[in-house]
Formats: C-alpha cells, structure tokens, sequence
C-alpha cells in the first residue's frame, strides 16, 4: 500500500460508495466480483491528482503521484528509444523469433533464370511441333541449347527453359502422334505460357522487407531463396526476473498460507514472447540484502522484480531502489489493477521494472512499462493502436484506468469474468486486455486494445502492386 492511498483511504471512506456513482452500472454477472475486489483496495483520490504527474528525475523518493495511464506507456517507450539496439549477424538457422536489423533486399532476381511452371513440353514457334528428342529438361540442370524454331522438347517443372522457347504446354493438354512423332496442343497456346519469367518476383537489390520485421518462418525461406546464408538481426535485450516473497511456492499444493509461484512460470515465457533474453528467474524471497545485490550486480539491460511494490512490512522494492541511488522514472501508475508498478533507472544506467505481486498486477505492469521499454531495446516497431466495440457495459474506475481481458466475439470486445487483481483464470483465456478509461464504458464504446504478445504481429503492409496471378 502506498502512503498517498492510505491517506486518501483515512480520510474518504470505502471506494465502492465512491466508485458505483462515477461509472456506468456495473453489469450482471462475476465480472464484478474482481471489480470490487480491485477498488476495495485503493482509496479515492483528488480529482485531477493522476493529472498532475511529471516524470521523476533524479531521485527514488516517493512522490506518491500516479502517472497516467498513457503516460507511464510513453516513459517506458521513450526509455527504450534511448538504447541503440544492439545488431549481429547470425546463421538462417538461429533467426527466427528475431527482428531484421537491416532491410532484406534480394542478393539475386527471383527466379534467377526463365522456370517452367508445370511438367509439359517447352515448345517455340506455332505448333505442331516436331518432338525430335526424348530427353526431358530436369530441373536443376545447366543451360541447354536454344530451341529450334517449330520444335518441342519434354520439360519438368522448375527446369529453365530452353532460350527461344515461347511457351510450355501442360502434359495433359498435348499429345504426341507416334507416327509423325509431332505435338498437338488440345487448345490455344498463349505466348508466355506456364513460363516463370526470370525476375518475376524480385529483381536483384529490391527490398523485398523492411528492417525491424519479425524473422518467421516464411521470411526465413524468401531469405535463403533470395540467395542469404546469414541475417543480421537486432540483438535480444537482456532480461533478469527477480521473484520475490517468502510465501512462494514452487512445486505441490498450497499449505499452511504458502501459495505456488504465479509469476516464476509466466515472466520469462512472457518476456520472450516480447523479444527477450531471459538471463534467469530467481527466487529471493524476502530478503532485502539479496535484493539490493541482486539489483546492484546484475548485468541484465533490464530487471524485472515481482511483488514488494507496496509499503507493506517486507515490501522491499523502494527501500533497495533509494539506496542502490536509483532514480525513479515511473512511480505508480493511474490502472488498475497494477497501480504499484514502477520504473527506474539504476546508478549503472540500467532499467528496472517493478512488477506489482498481485499476478494480474504483474500482467498489467508488464503491458504497461516492460512491453514499450523492452520494443524499443529490441528494435520493434510499435504495432499500429486499434479500437474495437465493446459488448455490453464496463464498470470503470472513477479516476483511474482499467485493463481488462477480453475475447473477440462477432468484430466485439467480450470482457472476461473473474479479472481481479490476483486471478489469471480470465487473462489465461483472453485475446488481450482493453483499456477502459475512468468512468468506464457503454455499450459499443470502441476501447483501446492490448494484443498478448502471442497474437499475430506484422510492422509490414504489403502493397497491392505485384497482384493478380501467378503460375
Ligand atoms: N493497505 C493496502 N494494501 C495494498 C494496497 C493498498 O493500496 N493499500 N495495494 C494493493 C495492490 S493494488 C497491490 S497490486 C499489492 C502490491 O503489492 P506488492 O507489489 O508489494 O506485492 P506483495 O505484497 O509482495 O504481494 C501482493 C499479493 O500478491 C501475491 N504474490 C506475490 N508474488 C506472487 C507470485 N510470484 N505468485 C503468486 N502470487 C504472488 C502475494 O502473496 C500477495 O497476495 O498490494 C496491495 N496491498
Ligand atoms: O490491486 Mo493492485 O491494483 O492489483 O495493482
């Protein structure tokens, strides 16, 4: 608990008579049940105090100011900016999952020489044509000689064409007479036919991807077919997470006040899931020692604590932060869940994200502060913000903003029960949380939405230029 909302708290009274008139009416069913557990915990603010907040500079005193919502992201993004990306160069083999530092432009035209694009005869000239050999051209072989003017050759697919060849003809739409050993085609020939022409798909040095696309499969196939061996691709940035709490867990049943870990089996997936290098998971329990050597010692670009956000007897996070003489850039965060969440600056330059304890407290810190410092270390775009409709009302916090799983159902947001501060069972089976602003939302408001990283995600539109179709 934070020194401002227990102040608010002594002096306001209980948020949920604070909260039903600010909001629209909460909607039947659970999803109030985390509602009400996530505003029973905080104590209302002035009007207007998330507002007011400017970026700490220079110190890890508390200012006990939220910032909002939009503006911690922007922080953490601007944060992010300021590190180069790191680059190397790596095997096809070892880049997928990583992002292009550079653009890919093809080292050859595509095909590199005029294909057959089907299993036929190669002909040249008007037909019938005289099939003077029995021999196929395979693909795979060297040049063959021109083809003589009213003659036809046995072709496979993927073989160059012969030079002087004007089309090819499917196998099944000719017929050799073996008497006269002549082709006949069973309908009209059309110069160019079935014939791949060298370049069609790229010309040596276009581009054919920007940088900072996702290496994925398909790109790493275009890479090897554009004539690459290795990519040079932005440099993972490197992440340690430190779980902490004593009542922790981490195999077997909950017993005797203890409770498994949450977050030790989600983070690192998570932070990898965003571009990540997880160095490692720890388990530090409560011990502010550990904690303040770990911090100061680690050699990660950025450090991810969970729990101990608070100013609860063993909450150790802000205490170890003064005085490793770390400089809070984000303290609190006007959302819910997850108003604890902050950002600092180590003295060695580093980042450090805390994550609140609550598990979905932790989900919306990472959306909110490592997911925009952690693109910008690792050379991604930030993918286009979209808004979608949402289905059915959304309770909302008077001041501050909420993130909520949802599904898309029918081009609508569907929020998800059971999105208290310390569940997961609703964002385990989202598509992405939508930000409800303060105050909440009415039907068919469209809401801003947070994609889970497992989502699909393209920085690139392909032109419509190169349509229509291709053999
Ligand atoms: N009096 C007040 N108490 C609290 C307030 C408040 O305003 N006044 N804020 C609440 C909010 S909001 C949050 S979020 C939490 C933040 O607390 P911490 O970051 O200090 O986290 P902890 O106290 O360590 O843990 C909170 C909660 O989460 C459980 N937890 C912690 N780590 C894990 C984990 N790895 N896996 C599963 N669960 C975990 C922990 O057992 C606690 O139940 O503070 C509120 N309190
Ligand atoms: O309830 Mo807290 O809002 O989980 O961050």
């Amino acid at each position: 608990m934070t020194g401002h909302d227990r102040e608010a708290t002594a002096a306001s009274g209980s948020e949920r008579d604070q909260a039903a008139p600010a909001g629209p009416t909460p909607p039947a069913g659970g999803e109030l049940d985390g509602v009400d557990e996530a505003l029973a915990l905080v104590g209302p603010r002035p009007q207007g105090a998330a507002a007011s907040y400017t970026p700490a500079e220079g110190s890890a005193t508390r200012r006990h100011r939220a910032a909002p919502w939009p503006e911690a992201r922007a922080v953490a993004a601007r944060v992010g900016r300021t590190a180069p990306p790191r680059t190397r160069r790596v095997p096809l083999g070892e880049a997928v999952g990583q992002v292009l530092a550079e653009p890919l432009t093809a080292l050859c035209d595509l095909p590199s020489f005029d294909t057959s694009a089907m299993d036929g005869w190669a002909v040249a000239g008007p037909g019938p044509w005289a099939v003077e050999d029995e021999a196929s051209i395979l693909a795979g072989h060297g040049d063959s000689g021109p083809l003589p003017d009213g003659t036809a050759v046995r072709i496979a697919t993927g073989a160059r064409v012969p030079p002087e060849t004007t089309a090819v003809i499917r196998s099944e739409h000719g017929r050799v007479d073996t008497a006269g050993r002549q082709l006949h085609a069973d309908r009209e020939v059309v110069p160019g036919q079935d014939i791949r022409p060298r370049g069609q798909e790229c010309r040596s040095g276009e581009r054919l991807l920007p940088a900072s696309t996702l290496v994925t499969p398909p790109v790493l196939g275009l890479a090897a077919a554009a004539g690459y061996d290795e990519l040079v691709t932005f440099t993972r940035p490197r992440v340690e997470v430190l779980v902490l709490g004593d009542e922790l867990l981490t195999s077997s049943l909950p017993r005797d006040g203890l409770i498994r870990d949450a977050l030790g089996p989600m983070i690192g997936p998570w932070l990898r899931a965003l571009g990540a290098e997880v160095l490692a998971t720890r388990r530090l329990g409560d011990d502010a020692e550990a904690l303040h050597r770990a911090v100061t010692t680690s050699d990660a670009d950025l450090v991810i604590t969970t729990g101990g956000t608070a100013a609860g007897p063993v909450d150790h996070v802000h205490p170890v932060l003064r005085k490793a003489g770390a400089e809070l850039l984000v303290d609190q965060v006007a959302v819910r869940p997850g108003h604890p969440m902050l950002l600092a600056r180590l003295a060695s330059g580093r980042h450090l994200v805390g994550l609140p304890g609550n598990p979905l407290a932790a989900v919306s810190g990472l959306l909110t502060l490592a997911e925009p410092l952690l693109r910008g270390l690792a050379g991604r775009p930030a993918p286009d913000p979209y808004r979608a409709p949402v289905r059915g009302e959304v309770h909302g916090h008077p001041h501050d903003t909420r993130l909520v799983p949802f599904v898309h159902r029918d081009g609508r947001l569907e929020p998800l029960h059971y999105n208290g501060p310390a569940m997961l069972r609703g964002t385990a089976a989202a598509d992405g949380l939508a930000v409800v602003p303060p105050g909440g939302a009415r039907p068919g408001d469209e809401l801003e939405v947070l994609d889970l990283p497992w989502a699909t995600w393209s920085p690139w539109t392909p032109s419509d230029e190169a349509g229509g179709c291709f053999t």
